[in-house]
């Protein structure tokens, strides 16, 4: 039952959509399970010669009446029972796409896409199978057997059922094998299958790398072995489930030979009625529906249980980003102050060593640095993608960790340097998240962001609408829609990771010009690999290695002699080479 923690709610919610669904169910098998009779009574009828014509319509009138209830409650099991299992596919999935929100990026690291979307999809299904056709063939075979041993035993004596029913632990035994077998095959199928959806998945997110190595024929290459493979499991599974079918069929034709041989020899010698034979067969004929379903319900229930413990076991990965107790709202104001703060991902190995960084109130940081040099960790530490450790990461002189996640996260505008960008309206990517604005505001900041003109270019403006990760949009013309999204929030704190890379000199000057009167009233961290985005500001600090080596304005740090001068000399040279 502990598997069945995380949709108990539901159950327990919708129980008396199952208990409906159940009561027209019984009711169905009640009723096929009645017509044998009434067509043994009409054979002994018309055999004895006491049944007229009137009389047989009776029974017509009583076969269709049943006939008519039987559609009836078909129609309403159906409804009941199968509606109610896509509705707890519809639950299980936005519980686990609510989850996969709230897990932290780093989960992210260590999970493919592709697993994610196999759990969100074909695991989710499997639940479903097994939660609604499952219960159906569970209460079929069980409820249809039982009864129908009862009333063969009633019908014809216990002997004639005993022989009828010989070959029914093989199919038994028959069908449990094969579902562990087929159980297995089809987790590889999945497996294989997840792997396919992470092949294409990669391939079409990195379409442009892929081009630019000119990788197509090997990718393909790549993708046809992991297709084959998925048909080459898919083939194993095929085989099992194509031996198992004829082998339930040859069970049940031999417990037709059997009462055939058996049966014929009792109403010779007169022991039963040509009617209790009639209605013996049509009973073992209503058994062999449930001996097939066993094999099959073995499967769907344990496919089922295999997704749940999967779905599960996301289920139970607790995010390790989270408010703490004693979280509080902040209005934040902006000061920010790293003491001795030393970080790593993987212990043992810090990227980031003995920080010790204050930032006032509206005043502009820039970071510049090495790759790798932990520029991007100090960001996400700031907005908590990841834990800094207590006592290491103030704001407004609050610890960090000891702010509600979504007022910290409201009150910095973020640019990331990976541009993701949604399959949405420029103006929706703007606007992203913000429930009050007007359309004057998503103007301004586009001004602001110097985008605003090569927007008015697109026939549809702002809502012209950017295919998967903004293809539409040129790399510099990302880069200002994001900025745009981040400054169209009004935060308190605004973060550029590298976010003017992608812009020539000139019109990165005009960004920054743009900004300066934003940022005159906010604290600012910009990341730079340039020595032009990051001269005007308040102060500089060059890292290396996750240390800082250099701090001061930007005369200051060229006096200095070290590292930043000999980054500017670099890129005055370069300008002026590629000025000439
Ligand atoms: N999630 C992670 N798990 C483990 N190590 C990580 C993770 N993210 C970054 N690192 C490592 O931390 C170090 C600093 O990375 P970071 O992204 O902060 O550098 P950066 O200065 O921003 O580089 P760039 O200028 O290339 O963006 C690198 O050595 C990187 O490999």
């Amino acid at each position: 039952m502990y598997r069945l923690r995380f949709i108990k709610p539901f159950l327990k919610a919708y129980k008396w959509h199952y208990l409906f669904g159940l009561f027209w169910l019984l009711l169905v098998n009640i009723m096929q399970l009645i017509i044998p009779r009434i067509l043994g009574s009409v054979s002994d009828g018309l055999a004895e010669g006491i049944l007229d014509s009137s009389g047989l319509l009776r029974y017509v009138g009583i076969i269709l009446a049943f006939a008519l209830v039987i559609v009836i409650s078909r129609f309403m099991w159906r409804i009941y029972i199968i509606g109610t299992s896509r509705r707890l596919e519809y639950f299980l999935r936005n519980r686990l796409v609510e989850h996969l929100q709230k897990l932290s990026p780093e989960y992210f690291n260590h999970h493919k896409t592709g697993d994610l979307m196999a759990h969100a999809t074909n695991d989710i299904n499997a639940i479903r199978m097994a939660f609604g056709p499952g219960i159906i063939m569970i209460t079929d075979a069980l409820v249809i057997s039982i009864i129908t041993i009862f009333l063969m035993i009633n019908q014809v004596g216990w002997q004639l059922t005993l022989i009828a029913l010989i070959p029914l632990p093989f199919l038994a035994t028959g069908a449990g094998f094969f579902g562990k077998v087929i159980h297995k095959r089809f987790k590889n199928v999945q497996e294989a299958f997840s792997n396919l959806t992470d092949k294409v998945q990669e391939n079409l997110s990195g379409i442009r790398v892929v081009k630019a190595f000119v990788q197509e024929q090997a990718e393909i290459k790549k993708f046809n072995e992991a297709s084959q493979h998925h048909v080459n499991m898919n083939m194993r599974l095929i085989v099992i489930w194509g031996a198992l079918f004829p082998l339930i069929q040859v069970i049940a034709t031999l417990s037709m030979v059997l009462i055939l041989f058996f049966g014929g020899r009792a109403v010779i010698s007169g022991r039963i009625s040509i009617g209790d034979f009639v209605a013996f067969n049509s009973y073992l004929g209503l058994m062999i529906w449930p001996m097939m379903a066993i094999g099959w319900v073995i499967n769907v229930i344990q496919r089922g249980t295999a997704s749940l413990d999967r779905v599960n076991e996301i289920l139970s990965e607790k995010p390790d980003i989270t408010d703490a107790k004693d979280a509080v709202e902040l209005d934040i104001q902006g000061e920010i102050e790293f003491k001795n703060l030393t970080f790593e991902y993987v212990k043992g190995i810090p990227v980031l060593k003995n920080i010790n960084l204050k930032i006032e109130k509206g005043k502009t940081l820039a970071i510049i640095g090495r790759t790798g040099s932990g520029k991007t960790t100090l960001v996400n530490l700031l907005l908590r993608m990841a834990n800094p450790p207590k006592g290491t990461l103030f704001i407004d002189g609050v610890d960090i960790n000891k702010i509600k996640l979504r007022s910290l996260r409201e009150n910095i505008g973020y640019v990331p340097q990976d541009n993701f960008l949604f399959s949405t309206t420029i103006e929706e990517n703007i606007a992203f998240g913000l429930k009050d604005y007007t359309f004057e505001q998503v103007e301004e900041v586009a001004k602001i962001a110097q985008v605003y003109d090569n927007i008015m270019d697109f026939p549809d403006k702002f809502g012209t609408i950017l295919g998967e990760r903004g293809v539409t949009l040129s790399g510099g013309q990302k880069q200002r829609v994001s900025i745009a999204r981040a400054i169209i929030k009004e935060p308190a704190i605004l973060i550029l990771d590298d976010s003017l890379s992608a812009v020539d000199t000139h019109t990165e000057e005009e960004i920054l010009k743009g900004l300066k009167k934003i940022m005159a009233s906010r604290t600012s961290i910009i990341i730079s690999h340039r020595v032009s985005t990051v001269k005007e500001a308040d102060e500089i600090i060059v890292m290396d290695d996750g240390e800082i080596v250099e701090r001061g304005t930007h005369e200051e740090l060229v006096a200095q002699g070290g590292l930043y001068y000999q980054l500017h000399i670099k890129q005055l040279l370069e300008e002026k080479v590629n000025m000439a």
